[in-house]
């Protein structure tokens, strides 16, 4: 008979050989110490069949940026269940119990990246972000020189050496970047380590990781972590440039630092795969087309305390809605909700007030960041409106300035 049980510290390694094992990886010579320290065994659920670990579902601590402020959420991760154990409803019964932990805790919503996109709508997760992959063929691109002041550039220089020289730096402009920008998430020391680890299998084939930094003066006001991959080929270099994340403070120092890593002599294409939707380079080049971009999705939200949630954020509009929020799988986060909101001001309560705008709750933590629109939602009869004119007059409300960008799967 399979049971279920929170986590204890020395889970970790036969936790680890089933995720390892559910996501069809080879685990030779791999170690695990940046993964491991992450561990926060207290916050898994286990399904345990005899003396068998065959289910696990994780969760990480974390703040999340969202528009106009920081909430602590609940990052959920390394969802795995044997082979021998599928479908038979582990997963879900151990990701109710997760979300209804997370909620205990007062975390207003829950996080994650999918492996597959078709299983977390059921559990109320929305797909809240998106990313931007990035194939650029680097001989066909180049900043355009009239759509930026090259005299923005005065005063600012490059360093670049390997990334754990600049972790200090990098760290630095991390921290100042991250408040204002929806989708990016708390990095401690442990989380640090994560982002920089550097052994061999981290590398997929590649060089080790590097880190460029912008200088003004003598503060970092930005850097993008990267890695080369040599190759050749008849023609000669054919090598590439590995964009793990750029972070700038100012888009003078993102100008400087794309045109470093477009100009790499002896590569040919510069890839990323986790760019921002609204990534600034796609504004910036010659030649847009020649960007290779491709859209792929980021991270599910599920809401758990709607009204924390609504009013943890700000609203790019006044706006004063009344929202029916359907929560099929954990009704008592659902109700009639009462916002009002705007650039600077927040609250939410329960309301007996009449709903302007009824909604399921994977609808509404699709829209939560500010990376979809409420309007799209509606037009796919997702939003139903319940006032005339209440879709018109909310949606805007929801945007933001910068699309939400979440910079590393977890
Ligand atoms: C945040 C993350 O960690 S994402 C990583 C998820 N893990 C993986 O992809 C590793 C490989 N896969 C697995 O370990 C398992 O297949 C899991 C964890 C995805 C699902 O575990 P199971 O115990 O089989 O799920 P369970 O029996 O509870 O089924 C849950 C529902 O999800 C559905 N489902 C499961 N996998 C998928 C899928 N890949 N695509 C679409 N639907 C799926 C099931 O059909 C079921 O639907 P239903 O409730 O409508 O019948």
């Amino acid at each position: 008979m399979v049971t279920f049980r929170t986590g204890v510290e020395g889970d970790y390694d036969e936790v680890n050989q089933l995720v390892q094992r559910a996501f069809l990886n080879d685990t030779q010579g791999r170690e695990w110490a940046e993964e491991q320290a992450l561990f926060e065994p207290d916050r898994s659920v286990l399904a345990v069949d005899g003396d068998q670990v065959v289910g696990h579902v994780g969760t990480f601590t974390r703040d999340l940026t969202v528009p106009g402020g920081v909430l602590a959420a609940g990052y959920v991760t390394v969802v795995a269940v044997a082979g021998t154990h599928r479908r038979r409803g582990l997963a879900s019964a151990m990701l109710t119990r997760q979300l209804r932990e997370i909620r205990d805790r007062g975390e207003a919503l829950a996080l994650l990246w999918a492996s597959e996109a078709g299983i977390y709508g059921r559990y109320g997760y929305g797909l809240a972000s998106r990313r931007l992959r990035f194939e650029i063929d680097r001989r066909e691109v180049r900043i355009d020189g009239s759509r930026f002041d090259k005299s923005r550039l005065d005063g600012l220089r490059l360093r670049a050496a390997p990334a754990a020289v600049h972790r200090a730096r990098v760290a630095e402009v991390y921290e100042r970047v991250r408040p204002s920008r929806p989708g990016f998430a708390s990095r401690d020391d442990r989380w640090w380590d994560y982002r920089l680890a550097d052994q061999a299998w981290h590398r997929g084939g590649a060089g080790p990781l590097q880190a460029v930094v912008c200088f003004d003066g003598d503060t970092p006001v930005g850097y993008a972590l990267y890695r080369f991959r040599s190759n050749w080929n008849d023609s000669g270099p054919n090598g590439e440039v590995g964009v793990m994340e750029t972070v700038t403070a100012t888009p003078a120092a993102y100008t400087m630092l794309w045109d470093f890593l477009l100009n790499v002599d002896l590569t040919r294409t510069v890839g990323m795969w986790l760019g921002a939707i609204d990534e600034p380079l796609q504004y910036l080049v010659n030649d847009v087309r020649r960007l290779g971009m491709g859209m792929g999705d980021g991270l599910w939200a599920r809401l758990l305390d709607v009204p924390a949630a609504l009013a943890g954020r700000r609203y790019a509009t006044e706006v004063d809605v009344v929202l029916e929020v359907v929560d099929e799988l954990l009704p008592g986060c659902g109700g009639v909700f009462r916002l009002r909101g705007g650039p600077d001001h927040a609250t939410c309560e329960p309301t007996a007030d009449a709903a302007d705008l009824r909604l399921d709750t994977s609808a509404l933590a699709a829209v939560y960041l500010g990376g979809n629109s409420l309007g799209s939602l509606a037009a796919a009869g997702r939003v139903a409106e319940l006032r005339p004119g209440a879709v018109a007059t909310t949606a805007p409300a929801f945007t933001w300035t910068r699309a939400p960008h979440a910079l590393e799967i977890f």
